[in-house]
């Protein structure tokens, strides 16, 4: 024998009755024997505690008692709910007089959904030919007088239970209302939170069934609310005693009181989905697996208390005179931290008793708070408590350190001593985020990292592509999920919670909105998102002035655009004041020899010790391609220049290259990376722009480049034979000292030379250092492009997105 429990929302109007009429009519058909039990429908048991207490407060319910009437009986045939409908016209008449009702009355009031319930599914299966018989489990379940949460009395319930089946038997298929039972006096009773649930594990233990097949609207037990945590796993397998935990930190469907009758009789569970009939749900078993499972669940229903004081200390029995006040009164707390400085204590209520606890504590402190031992006692009301259930302290830094980098500080943590268990209380506001940023650490089934890209041209657009492209893969292999939810060019933006896909940059032109900065912000915390990671891919100072508030609102940062780092170097120093403070990162590897991995290749050596005595070479792709074909190839400079501009070479202005800043630009940010404090002004450049064509208009220079060509053949002619041009930059001088020397020029050097045999667009560097002598390290490819540039960009976000980082 198997025991089907169905929940309300498996037994709504519509399709989730039909649904169940047909499993039930399946196993029946199946030869399975198989005992029915079920909650009341939908919204059945909140509407008539809504009407209850209507009535109670003499308002009019009559409108909502008949709606309730008409959706019981929808368009069912032959139902006949007159005894139903005329006990609860009489028990809401009787409260509406009295203004009053007790447990007893609520009761017997509630009980009627289940009533209603059974009857009705036992009339739909007999109308399919089954032999269904409708079971009052009033009739069967015996409790206590605890009205609202009696406790069934075990040997009268099981007597009961055997002698029904015993007589209703064979092919008969016994419908039991949930929930309700009743007292020796044959009063009506119900058995409290997961009534129904209980009644089902109280038969399947009498009965000795094979299975409880727990029937709800969701696929089993996951890993955390799918809901809330979108990348929530379902679990296969469980043992009870997982369960059991489960069960203590919210699940409901696990509570202790209908796990421990199945236990005891070694009956596994099955939770299942009514509405996803292939899916095999969560299994629940006697089987203890040795893989330790981990889950997480939210209590959100809870305030948190805190007494303070500066007089606790050492004050022997205050911890005892709180409990024992809230205990008094009935009130349960479920979470405790106390410092060793015993300056205060926080724990955690049922919301609903806060006030409660509050005032009654304040009174027991009376005479603590005249003498200042005691100074406040205050109500946090808008928190919720997560429970890692699995988690021990040795792994606990990982979730723990990804809290604190995406700016959610929990109030208060504590750890059980036996078992895994962790849990924090976090602000309301920050659950959502919280629960996606533990469960992407504690899982690694994939840690989301949400992306803004501000820049879609050369190197913004093939970024995105390159993202696109990669995401499963990334995903499979590190289990990082990259989401770009927000791409943007100067004027519009495009917001997209789960991400953009491979329509971005039409629907950029379509539906892109004028943004502000905030609006970002704003988005990223109305969704939740974690792990944020900026993308600056413009060459604006303008964008720039967003970092500090990107960083302030938990932002990581990755730039290929080189202007922050290259401002005043107060600013610089501020900034990384700013990632400090706020344990963020700001990553640019790109903005130095594009792709080459030469800023992390300077910071360490630089970290390590290794002194850097001078760093020389081609920092410009765009000018090493010129200078590179124009030396050695008999073709005007400005055709070159346009070929270098065509493939992507240049700066977004390709003047910034011609007149040296860019290349100036990347000398400082090294000088930088050497704690030299440069400012930009003091970087000696020669300039390539003639002066009467430096003003003006981006196009109006590119109209009149053929204007070059006569004096560049000129500097070409005038060299030594066998030596090439070069553009070079060199960071030289005693660099222990405040500043460097920088230098940006073009040299004529020796085709033979290392300089001189650079090829295409490639970027050479030469780092001397003490250690390495007169032979330099030297990192050397290509120094400019769009695709090796993005990609560059994209190691910065794998970086960040990395263990450890995020
Ligand atoms: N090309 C290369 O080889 C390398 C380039 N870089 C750097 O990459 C960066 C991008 O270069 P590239 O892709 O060629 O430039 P593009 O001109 O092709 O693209 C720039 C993008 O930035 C947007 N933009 C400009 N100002 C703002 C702003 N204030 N807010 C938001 N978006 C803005 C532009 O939008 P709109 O169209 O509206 O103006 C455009 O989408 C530059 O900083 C460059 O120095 C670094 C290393 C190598
Ligand atoms: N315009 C730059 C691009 C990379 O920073 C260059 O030519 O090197």
């Amino acid at each position: 024998m198997k025991v089907l429990k169905f929940g309300g929302k498996s037994l709504a109007n519509g399709k989730g009755i039909k649904t169940v009429v047909t499993i039930i009519e399946d196993k029946v058909k199946q030869g399975e024997k198989i005992t029915v039990v079920l909650s009341a429908r939908g919204n059945t048991t909140n509407e008539l505690e809504k009407i209850l207490e209507k009535a109670r407060k003499n308002e009019s319910y009559k409108a909502q008692l008949e709606a309730f009437k008409k959706y019981q009986l929808a368009d069912f045939e032959n139902v006949q709910f007159e005894n139903e409908f005329n006990t609860l016209d009489k028990l809401f008449e009787g409260v509406s007089l009295l203004g009053d009702y007790s447990k007893r009355i609520k009761d017997q009031v509630l009980s009627q959904g289940e009533v209603i319930s059974a009857k009705l599914v036992t009339q739909l299966l007999k109308a399919k030919n089954i032999n269904a018989n409708f079971t009052d489990s009033r009739e069967l379940i015996v409790t206590d007088e605890q009205f609202g949460d009696a406790q069934p009395l075990d040997r009268l319930s099981k007597e009961n239970i055997l002698a029904h089946f015993e007589k209703h038997n064979g092919n008969t298929v016994n419908v039991v209302t949930g929930f309700i039972a009743s007292n020796a006096k044959k009063e009506t009773t119900t058995l409290g939170r997961n009534g129904s649930n209980y009644t089902a594990s109280l038969l399947a233990n009498y009965l000795e069934a094979e299975e409880l097949q727990n029937f709800t609207h969701v696929n089993g037990i996951y890993t955390a609310n799918p809901d809330l945590v979108p990348e929530a796993q379902k679990i296969e397998k469980l043992s009870f005693a997982q369960a059991n935990e489960l069960a203590n930190f919210g699940a409901n469907i696990l509570h202790a009181k209908t796990i421990i009758p199945l236990l005891e009789k070694n009956i596994p569970l099955r939770i299942l989905n009514t509405f996803d009939h292939g899916n095999k749900g969560t299994l629940i078993t006697s089987e203890e697996s040795e893989k330790g499972i981990k889950s997480l669940s939210v209590l959100d229903n809870v305030a948190l208390i805190h007494l303070e004081g500066r007089g606790l200390l050492g004050k022997v029995g205050i911890d005892a005179r709180i409990f024992r006040t809230l205990a008094q009164r009935n009130i349960s707390v479920s979470i405790i931290s106390q410092g060793s400085s015993e300056r205060g204590i926080g724990f955690v209520v049922q919301a609903d008793q806060a006030n409660e606890a509050k005032f009654i504590l304040e009174e027991e402190f009376e005479a603590d708070f005249y003498k200042r031992d005691v100074s406040a006692i205050t109500i946090e009301d808008q928190v919720a408590v997560i429970s890692i259930i699995g988690q021990d302290l040795s792994t606990f830094h990982k979730p723990y350190n990804a809290l604190i980098k995406n700016q959610v500080i929990p109030l208060l943590f504590n750890n059980t001593v036996s078992g895994k268990n962790v849990s924090l209380v976090v602000k309301k506001e920050q659950l959502h985020k919280a629960l996606n940023v533990i469960h992407g650490e504690i899982f690694e089934i994939s840690k989301k990292i949400n992306i803004a890209i501000f820049g879609h041209g050369l190197v913004g657009g093939t970024l995105i592509d390159q993202i696109l492209q990669s995401a499963k893969q990334i995903e499979s292999r590190k289990h990082i999920k990259l989401n770009v939810f927000a791409v943007a060019n100067s004027k519009k933006i495009l917001l997209k919670r789960n991400g953009i896909d491979a329509g971005w940059k039409q629907e950029i032109k379509d539906s892109g909105e004028p943004y502000a900065i905030q609006d970002v912000i704003a988005f990223a915390k109305q969704h939740h998102l974690e792990n944020l990671i900026a993308i600056d891919n413009t060459a604006s100072q303008s964008f720039v002035s967003n970092y500090i508030e990107l960083i302030d609102h938990g932002f990581d940062l990755v730039s290929s655009n080189k202007v922050a780092n290259t401002l005043e170097f107060d600013f610089y120093k501020d900034l990384r004041t700013k990632l400090k403070e706020n344990q963020k990162q700001y990553l640019y590897e790109t903005n130095v020899g594009a792709g080459l991995p030469l800023i992390d290749t300077i910071k360490l050596l630089h970290l390590s010790g290794e002194n850097i005595t001078r760093i020389k070479g081609v920092f410009s792709g765009s000018l090493s391609y010129l200078f590179n074909t124009f030396s050695v190839e008999d073709r005007p400079f400005s055709e070159v220049l346009q070929e270098a501009i065509d493939s992507g070479y240049t700066e977004p202005d390709p003047r910034e290259d011609l007149c040296g800043n860019d290349v100036g630009r990347k000398l400082l940010i090294l000088a930088r990376e050497l704690d030299l404090s440069n400012e930009f002004d003091d970087v000696q450049i020669h300039n390539l722009i003639p002066e009467n064509l430096r003003e003006g208009e981006a196009s109006d220079f590119l109209n009149r480049i053929a204007e070059l060509d006569e004096e560049y053949q000129k500097v070409k002619e005038a060299q030594k034979p066998g030596c090439v041009l070069r553009y070079i930059g060199d960071l030289w001088g005693d660099l222990s000292q405040e500043k460097g020397n920088l230098d940006v020029k073009l040299v004529s050097v020796p085709a033979t030379s290392a300089l001189g045999q650079v090829k295409g667009s490639d970027s050479i560097f030469e780092i001397y250092t003490e250690s390495y002598g007169d032979q330099p390290i030297v990192i050397q490819g290509a120094g400019a492009g769009a695709a090796v540039t993005a990609r560059g960009v994209f190691g910065d976000i794998l970086r960040l997105a990395e263990k450890g980082n995020h």
